[in-house]
């Protein structure tokens, strides 16, 4: 039986302890304001939170950003009786930072209360001890972040986020594109870790064919080749027991490498062939890239010494970038010859995606840029989905026999290629999809820096603050979830497909974020993944017959240990 994240936090948290529910929040804002006119209370109040736009602000601009946040931005809100009926910003319940340490403390080695594989822990130890809205403050080098585990609170905040939402995300990336890579980036920086309206015109300039259904549609078929490719892979890696390797993530990782690489590189990268060496290109990059992503957590989270001088993580993150950055540049130049020398290719009626992105933007660079992003956040993620879904799967019989028998149904031939009218009645695999992210959520949340002063749970919140979202919180509260802790893909079916009828508030569980900024490559993402499960479903069954995994953080929240599946032919 697989432990429940919430049981898992529970275990180690002890006593539930809310500080302030929705209801008692909205009893202290309405005491606040009989207090009134507290005549010392709401000026103070508003200096508390100039202060804190002050240094917030600050710390959340941005070399991509072309102008600073808005000045007079907040000020608009301050004359609304819903902030001067707030409470105060520093009143916002959480844990107190420590003269000097504030509480970078925390995440230290030994004397920390917790470590960075803890990250979704601490994020639900935060919520069971202080309550729906808590203050992280006293972060070294970084503003403070304000987790909120109320979903109509977040929704309030995706939806006036404006045109160009701020996620705080990778400082580290940021710096190395707009200082240490400047060379190459100069003025593009492509979408990640880019705000304001250099993000704009650079996303609008690449979302139209990226997110197009002709672009999805030309890739099906190229992507179950793959997929495929894989599978043969996998029965020649079975031992004597059917069992696959101890490693299996690491060919998981091989798998959409080789699809990202399709996908951005317009190449087959040869990542599937057997006998791989560890010093293989393929075998590099994809080191490279699960390098990069997994210190983003160690250097923004743990003492961020990085911004003032190159410590030694720094130095090798930079150089395990550049490696990367160096290598994939080689495919995607050779791609773009390809093109000025032979034209567009043909599948299916439509040109690649390199291709359309170049033609229409005629500029290389910008597919270059693109596809380097596109490379960058669609392997780990999608390896690391791919690995929870299988491990799901795989120790949830039952759930497997259902879309085993879906499957059968729509592929009476298991040799049947598969089509976009085929994908789209897989209701049971697509559910089963949404269900495993709903409690087990790769990106276990999401964050907006608030370009404006807001009102948030019944608080006065300053702008240049960083909302984090905890979709993996907020998709297993009961409060928001009918029967949360039990897996039940049928809530994401509709009643005459055999759903039922329950509670799912909308922003409980959003896997893939929401809104202008909403994941670039969800498309891509839902397809691999649907196409790998169908193909495996409709051939194999699946069981994992060693000790239950832990769920842990590395970058992504996925099973920790080995992945050592018994894959048997049906
Ligand atoms: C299951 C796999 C994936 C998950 C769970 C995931 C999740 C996310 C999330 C939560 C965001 C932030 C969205 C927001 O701020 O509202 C994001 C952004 C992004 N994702 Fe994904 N993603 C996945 C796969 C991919 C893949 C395969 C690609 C590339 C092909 C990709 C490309 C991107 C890009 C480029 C952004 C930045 C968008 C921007 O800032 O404009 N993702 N993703």
């Amino acid at each position: 039986m697989n432990k429940l994240p919430h049981c898992v936090w529970r275990a180690t948290t002890g006593q539930q302890t809310r500080c302030m529910s929705k209801f008692s929040a909205k009893k202290a804002a309405a005491s606040a304001t009989t207090l009134l006119q507290n005549e010392q209370q709401i000026p103070l109040s508003l200096q508390q939170s100039r202060e804190n736009s002050a240094t917030t602000a600050e710390t959340a601009t941005c070399p991509h950003l072309s102008a600073p946040l808005e000045e007079a931005a907040g000020s608009r809100i301050h004359t609304t009786a819903e902030w001067q009926n707030a409470l105060p910003y520093n009143e916002i319940p959480g844990p107190k930072p420590i003269p000097i340490l504030g509480n970078t403390w925390r995440l230290m080695p030994i004397i920390g209360q917790y470590t960075i594989s803890d990250v979704a822990k601490i994020s639900s130890l935060l919520h069971e001890r202080y309550g729906r809205i808590v203050r992280f403050g006293g972060l070294i080098g970084r503003p403070d972040l304000l987790f909120i585990y109320d979903a109509d609170e977040i929704e309030k905040c995706y939806r006036s986020e404006g045109p160009t939402p701020f996620r705080p995300s990778m400082p580290s990336l940021v710096k190395y594109k707009s200082v240490v890579r400047k060379d190459f980036f100069g003025e593009l920086g492509g979408v990640v870790g880019v705000h304001g309206e250099p993000w704009r015109q650079f996303r609008s300039r690449v979302q139209k064919p990226v997110l197009q259904l002709s672009t999805i549609r030309r890739y099906l078929q190229p992507l179950e080749v793959i997929t495929q490719d894989f599978l043969v892979r996998c029965e020649q890696l079975l031992d004597e027991n059917e069992e696959l390797p101890a490693d299996f993530d690491n060919e998981i990782h091989k798998w959409s490498l080789e699809c990202i690489g399709r996908v951005a590189l317009d190449t087959r990268l040869g990542c599937l062939e057997p006998n791989l060496s560890p010093d293989s290109e393929p075998q590099q990059i994809i080191d490279a890239a699960k390098y990069a992503l997994r210190n983003v957590a160690t250097l923004e989270l743990k003492a961020p010494y990085w911004r003032y001088f190159p410590t030694p993580l720094w130095t090798r993150y930079v150089k395990n970038m550049n490696f990367f950055v160096d290598v994939c540049m080689k495919y995607i130049q050779s791609a773009t010859e390809r093109l000025k020398t032979q034209g567009p290719s043909q599948h299916a009626g439509e040109p690649s995606l390199l291709e359309k992105v170049i033609l229409s933007q005629k500029s290389d660079k910008i597919a270059t840029i693109m596809a380097l992003d596109l490379i960058l956040v669609g392997i780990d993620t999608i390896s690391m989905a791919v690995c929870s879904m299988l491990y799901q799967l795989a120790t949830r019989p039952l759930e497997q026999e259902k879309l085993h028998e879906e499957l059968k149904r729509l592929l009476p031939d298991p040799n049947t290629p598969l089509t976009i009218p085929l994908l789209d009645q897989m209701h049971q695999l697509k559910a089963f999809i949404k269900e495993v992210f709903r409690m087990y959520s790769t990106v276990i949340g999401n964050g907006r820096t608030l370009m404006e002063d807001s009102v948030i749970c019944g608080y006065q919140v300053p702008k240049g603050v960083q909302a984090v979202f905890p979709t993996i919180v907020t998709g297993n509260m009961e409060e928001y979830v009918t029967d949360a802790a039990t897996f039940r893909p049928e809530r994401w079916l509709k009643t005459q497909q055999g759903g039922f009828e329950g509670k799912l508030h909308p922003f409980a569980s959003l896997p893939y974020g929401y809104g202008a900024r909403m994941c670039l490559g969800r498309r891509f993402a839902d397809l691999e993944m649907q196409i790998l499960l169908a193909k495996l479903l409709r051939n194999y069954k699946l069981e994992y017959n060693h000790a239950p995994l832990e769920y842990a953080v590395t970058f992504m929240y996925a099973p920790e240990g080995p992945l050592r599946f018994k894959m048997t032919r049906i």
